[in-house]
């Protein structure tokens, strides 16, 4: 039996797109898992080009919800959500149900998405909701600053590092720090990332996705991003997004609520809006590229064994169109 997939990206965070539907029974987690850290693999050991996860796309039992989206990292653990991926998935559903506007289903909520104006030509985008956001430390799987209840804008002595610290799950675990563009471009991040995610440290057990954010200008950030189960990405969706929170609750000289917020990153650009609902719950808005980047097919007994000699692929044309699309960021 032949397994299709699709390598997508949102904003350089390139993903297999791997719908579940095609086969008569679903991949076991034990398979998901093996099948993630054998297809991901960088440097010519994996298929193509490797990834940073994979997405799996399956039917929802729920009602009013076109589909259900897991996320399975390079290494092979599985996080509560993508943000750069559900665009990807958003455009999968919609174009399989012709529908632009509609729910995906994701570890602990149903995600409002929907089709907007195409970024640039051949760069299709969507909106995706990020929510639930929680600063709580259980919520976080944290332990810092002698187990404190929160952590928003401060230091954390253990880390050795004279920086101040937002930690905030969206719902996945982020780590945040705004810094000056010699730190953001430096060492410090990598240590920082590598040590939370060395799966010994007591600060954060089951890691966290570790950024710095640099504040640009008006409604404008770049944001880099060590990710939990990956390592450095061109970017992390929700990454993006929980920055953009932090900058809007930090930083009110240059940004507010309800704004569009530029964020760019190594591997492009989004746009985030920060918006506080009636119930005073915080969510975000995550708009930017869903590109489809070629159609991959192989034998899935092959694709479990890592043996990807039978594998093919067929490419859309849309990387380039992308590709163009930021030289002409750095143009405009
Ligand atoms: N590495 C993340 C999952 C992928 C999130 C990222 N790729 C995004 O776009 O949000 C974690 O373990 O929480």
């Amino acid at each position: 039996m032949a397994v299709k997939m699709i390598k997508v990206h949102g904003s350089g965070n390139d993903f297999y797109l791997l719908d579940q539907t095609q086969f008569p029974e679903p991949l076991t987690d034990k398979g998901l898992k093996q099948l993630a850290i054998n297809i991901c693999k960088r440097d010519g050991a994996g298929l193509y080009e490797g990834a940073d996860g994979v997405l799996v796309v399956d039917k929802s039992e729920h009602a009013h919800v076109l589909g259900r989206m897991r996320v399975i990292n390079a290494d092979g653990t599985e996080a509560s959500m993508c943000g750069n991926g559900l665009r990807t998935v958003a455009r999968y559903l919609g174009t399989q149900n012709d529908a632009d506007n509609f729910r995906v289903e994701t570890m602990y909520a149903d995600l409002k998405v929907q089709a907007v104006a195409d970024f640039a030509k051949q760069v299709p985008a969507y909106s995706v909701e990020i929510s639930p956001v929680s600063f709580d430390a259980k919520t976080l799987g944290m332990h810092a600053n002698h187990e404190a209840q929160t952590i928003i804008n401060e230091t954390i002595p253990e880390l050795k590092s004279e920086l101040k610290f937002s930690a905030v799950a969206v719902p996945n675990p982020h780590l945040i720090a705004f810094v000056d563009h010699a730190t953001l471009v430096g060492d410090e991040l990598g240590r920082i990332g590598e040590w939370l995610n060395d799966g010994k440290n007591t600060i954060f057990p089951d890691g966290v996705n570790v950024s710095f954010v640099e504040v640009l200008g008006q409604n404008s950030i770049f944001v880099r991003t060590f990710e939990r189960g990956v390592g450095f990405t061109n970017a992390c969706g929700t990454a993006m997004s929980a920055s953009s929170l932090m900058y809007v609750l930090l930083h009110q000289e240059s940004t507010d609520f309800n704004q569009e917020i530029q964020v760019t990153n190594p591997g492009g650009m989004v746009k985030t809006v920060v918006h506080q609902g009636a119930d005073e719950e915080y969510w975000m808005e995550l708009i930017g590229n869903a590109t489809f980047v070629k159609i991959v097919s192989l034998p899935l007994t092959d694709a479990l064994a890592a043996d990807f000699t039978q594998a093919s692929a067929t490419i859309t044309g849309e990387q380039a169109a992308y590709e163009d699309f930021v030289t002409s960021l750095t143009t405009a």
